[in-house]
């Protein structure tokens, strides 16, 4: 009995929770070293009526009534801690109450860790539900130009293969609308579509993402290692948004999944076999940065071997109205100035810009009134002024600096951001870089 009463003493003393125990009489029988550093009560108490002890404590109601308390908030002093009670209970009779309390700066680190987790398994919800979300077909492809429709039955053919798919376009033509569509209309279309954007994902971190890493491969690791996109997608698409902006290393790497079929996460030995079939998409001239070292002349020939260019918006303004309308859904309508004015605009920002700025004057006007130029986005207003109003009397530096923004727009839009790229638009537009940079400070272009 003496060996089992140590036992359990040394078993109280060392839990990492609190313990404090009371006898049937409140008497306090036994406190452990982590009670006391939590609460600061000393093994003094043992001996002494709790409630003489600590008025406030609330174990001897526990005694009382033989009902559990849990999670019960206590401070004394500048300690906060949490405290759990229960009746001691031997052979159906309360014998004494026991209680044990965590240091609420522990809770709160672990209450901390439980909501990263929690948050970590919700984005990795919405991930697996955007996997299998393609929200456009073919048919959400809205056009009357002919080569825009040659694009659709090439698209359409081609997605039967599992041959790459490399789309040219400017931004907001619609190259993420045909990726998604090429996989709907596949084989691939019950298994994910997982689209990267290769220019928004950090150098450093883009051959973690794409293929994953072994367990501890390098500080910060997962200890169980974990898989890329490329073995999350397997069976279905990857489309490589803006592929250029991929480092050349990285390329070498995606150019042997693209023959070997395989991937090696980083920090593993072993290959890993994966059936995924690549789009790629880019607003950049390829044959261009080629020539500047920045793109594998290789991995492009794999990458091309169906190639879809795009055409901007300002060479198909027979869509305009159609995509207008549809946009508006039959509730809303546009008059006939702002039905003029968008086909005389160039659209730089192509179909996105045309969806924002409706979207725009949809939240402006009201439902029963067509959109007018009042409800449009400032820039359009300012090229109504421009191309539509009569020019009696029109102040000339305006105009120039209109064209000027327009020009800069359009050379700063297929180019990158680099001090190089910088360079070559400032070279085509026959200006010097301090000019270039000058005046994209003076029209806010970034
Ligand atoms: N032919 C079309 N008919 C209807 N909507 C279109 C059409 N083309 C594009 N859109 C719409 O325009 C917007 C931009 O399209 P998307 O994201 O596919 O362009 P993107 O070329 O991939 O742009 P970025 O290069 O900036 O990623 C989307 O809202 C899309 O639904």
């Amino acid at each position: 009995m003496q060996q089992t009463a140590e036992w359990w003493k040394a078993i109280v003393e060392s839990i990492n929770d609190g313990v404090l125990a009371i006898d049937r009489e409140g008497i306090v029988q036994t406190i452990n070293p982590e009670y006391t550093r939590i609460t600061g009560v000393t093994s003094d108490i043992i001996g002494k009526p709790l409630v003489s002890y600590r008025p406030g404590a609330r174990l001897p109601q526990t005694l009382a009534t033989g009902e559990s308390q849990v999670g019960v908030y206590r401070k004394t002093h500048d300690r906060e801690y949490i405290v759990d009670m229960a009746p001691v209970i031997i052979e159906g009779k309360i014998v004494g109450a026991v209680s044990v309390c965590k240091s609420l700066n522990e809770v709160q680190v672990l209450t901390q860790e439980l909501e990263q987790q929690r948050k970590r398994v919700r984005e990795l919800e919405e991930q697996m539900d955007a996997l299998y979300k393609v929200r456009y077909v073919f048919e959400d492809i809205i056009t009357k130009n002919n080569k825009v429709k040659e694009l659709i039955s090439v698209a359409r053919k081609t997605a039967k293969t599992d041959l790459p798919i490399l789309i040219k376009g400017e931004s907001g033509t619609g190259k993420e609308l045909f990726a998604q569509s090429i996989h709907h209309s596949s084989g691939r279309s019950a298994k994910p579509f997982i689209a990267v954007n290769c220019s928004s994902i950090p150098a450093d971190m883009i051959e973690n993402e794409l293929f994953g890493h072994a367990g501890g491969a390098f500080p910060g690791a997962s200890v169980n290692g974990r898989q890329g996109l490329f073995e999350m997608a397997d069976g279905g698409t990857l489309f490589l948004d803006e592929v250029s902006d991929l480092s050349i290393d990285v390329q070498a790497k995606l150019l042997r999944v693209l023959q070997e079929g395989t991937i090696r996460r980083i920090g593993e030995g072993a290959e890993r076999k994966v059936d995924v079939r690549i789009v790629a998409s880019t607003h950049r001239d390829l044959d261009h940065i080629i020539t500047k070292g920045l793109f594998r002349e290789d991995f492009l020939y794999r990458l091309n071997t169906i190639a879809l260019g795009i055409p901007p918006l300002r060479e198909r303004k027979e869509d305009i109205p159609f995509i207008t309308r549809s946009i508006l859904n039959g509730k809303y309508r546009v008059d006939d100035e702002v039905k003029r004015l968008f086909m005389k605009y160039d659209w730089p920002g192509n179909i996105r810009e045309l969806r924002n700025s409706l979207d725009y004057a949809m939240c402006l006007v009201n439902e029963r009134e067509p959109i007018s130029m009042g409800d449009l986005p400032d820039v359009l207003q300012k090229q109504h002024r421009l191309y539509c109003e009569e020019p009696k009397v029109f102040p000339l530096h305006a105009a120039v600096e209109e064209a000027e923004k327009t020009i800069l727009q359009s050379a700063l839009q297929s180019s990158g951001s680099t001090v190089e790229d910088r360079q070559e638009v400032a070279r085509s537009l026959g200006i010097s870089l301090a000019t270039l940079y000058n005046k994209m400070k003076k029209y806010n272009m970034k």
